[in-house]
């Protein structure tokens, strides 16, 4: 028999991602180099009219039904472009193939291109939610050939997360929409991971909590507005014994801080420049792995410097102020990212519909968070919603915790605590509802040594003065 899918890439991304396709009522052929992968999903797959795989990738062309439905899950980068020259003296006009990973999207772009001249179909889908939400419903981020995806629809509505009943995919947009989309949903992830991380650090310095209590704490919030899957894990975290110390509780702390990162985030921040859309809490999230890279530096500049004795605060009013702040900046750096796709999709043509982003989001991802639900009907009730801070839906909601986010950024700062996150969430928020901003003086500095000129706002017209008595 042909089989309904193919999947290349065997690793634990594909292999769990065409396990959920057979789950769902698709035959689904692998294809994957490394043998043992092979075996380990046919075994897995049990039957072999459910689930078949093959080291060769002519016979697994072969055994797909046409239009050849191809999805490949491997490594972003030049693996992309080999798998697709491994597949064209096999496969014929109008298959369609479908990258999976985390591509950056100009290369999405390039191959979009180059196969729509042989007749083939290539779109990029972003796929989150990790490998177990591969295995039991991701959320699905596809862009490119409309008529290319029409053909997987079926499967990736199947196969996708669902929130209230609805699939958490749906297509995004031309191009590279698909995998922009997801780079930027990466971008958000390392924002509110950030922000996670220098609440616990808080937490810890400023109110003396256990683990125990972190886990307690976090808990409690993931039953409340701040439900999300990020907050979750971490109170999970928070109470993992150390399998390598007899189960003693705080494998945490033994954890180095040196946070790594493949490229999505640093992207995310990049393109963001080049747009002109300011993501401060974006580029921080970056800028701080690369500052918990230099271990070494920082264990000696600490010898340096005397550092403010942490004045304790108390743990209920802490608990509280932190959980506003959280939720304050949560806001914030999700209108950074949805800012960022809405003026990306005028400058590349993607005609996003940031609606639609915010509800596919709401389950299956690693952002998924309650918030999007309101985040939905905010974009719902204006599509030309030009930030999120502006949503009539969303102003109370800021208002009634932006005080929270000043109370422990300047008790931070005053202990010596970065808030890194917070900080610039709150500098943002700032900035962006400031009417007026210091940033004459600049124009006056550059027309002062560069000529460079200034608009007044008094009348019309650019201006320049010789500013030399
Ligand atoms: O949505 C997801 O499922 C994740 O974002 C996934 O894509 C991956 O875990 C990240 O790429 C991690 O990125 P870093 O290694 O850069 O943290």
């Amino acid at each position: 028999n042909m089989y309904d899918f193919g999947l290349i890439g065997l690793g634990v991304m594909g292999r769990n991602f065409i396990l959920n396709v057979a789950d769902n009522g698709f035959s689904a052929y692998g294809n994957d180099l490394d043998p043992e992968k092979v075996a380990a999903l046919k075994k897995e797959g049990g039957d072999e009219d459910r689930v078949n795989a093959t080291t060769d990738v002519a016979t697994f062309v072969q055994a797909l039904s046409q239009p050849r439905k191809i999805m490949m899950l491997v490594p972003a980068g030049k693996i992309v472009d080999s798998v697709i020259e491994g597949l064209l003296p096999h496969i014929d006009e109008g298959d369609i193939i479908i990258d999976g990973g985390n591509s950056f999207f100009t290369d999405t772009d390039r191959r979009a291109e180059y196969l729509a001249e042989k007749g083939i179909h290539f779109f990029g889908a972003g796929v989150s939610g990790g490998a177990k939400g591969a295995r039991k419903g991701p959320s699905i981020m596809p862009g490119g050939s409309k008529e290319g995806y029409a053909a997987v629809q079926p499967i990736f509505e199947a196969v996708s997360a669902k929130y209230e009943g609805e699939p958490c995919v749906a297509y995004l947009g031309p191009k590279s929409a698909g995998n922009y989309v997801k780079m930027v949903h990466n971008g958000i992830e390392y924002g509110l991971m950030q922000l996670t991380s220098e609440i616990y650090d808080l937490l810890k310095k400023g109110g003396d909590y256990s683990n125990l209590e972190l886990h307690e704490l976090y808990t409690k919030w993931n039953e409340g507005r701040l439900q999300s899957f990020l907050v979750e894990i971490t109170s999970k975290i928070f109470s993992k014994k150390d399998d390598l110390k007899m189960g003693e509780l705080g494998l945490l702390d033994q954890i180095s801080d040196k946070a790594k990162q493949k490229g999505t985030g640093k992207w995310t921040s990049q393109n963001a420049m080049d747009l002109g859309i300011p993501v401060p809490s974006i580029d921080i999230a970056v800028s701080m792995r690369e500052i918990s890279a230099l271990k070494e530096e920082r264990t000696h500049a600490d010898t340096l410097y005397d550092r403010p004795e942490v004045e304790k605060m108390d743990k209920l009013i802490l608990a509280e102020l932190a959980e506003k702040a959280l939720y304050f900046s949560f806001i914030v750096t999700y209108a950074q990212g949805l800012h960022q796709l809405a003026d990306a999709s005028k400058e590349y043509g993607y005609e996003l519909d940031i609606a639609v982003i915010a509800k596919i989001w709401r389950a299956g991802c690693i952002i998924r968070a309650g918030l999007l639900a309101d985040i939905t009907e905010a974009f719902q009730a204006d599509d030309h919603l030009p930030n999120l801070l502006v949503s009539p839906l969303f102003t109370e909601k800021v208002q009634s915790t932006v005080g929270a986010a000043r109370k422990l950024v300047a008790y931070a700062a005053t202990n010596g605590i970065p808030l890194p996150g917070l900080s610039n969430s709150l500098t943002y928020f700032d900035a962006y509802t400031s009417t007026r901003l210091p940033l004459n003086l600049i124009q006056a500095q550059r027309d002062y040594f560069g000529s460079h000129t200034y608009e007044r706002l008094d009348r019309e017209g650019v201006f320049h003065t010789e500013w030399e008595e």
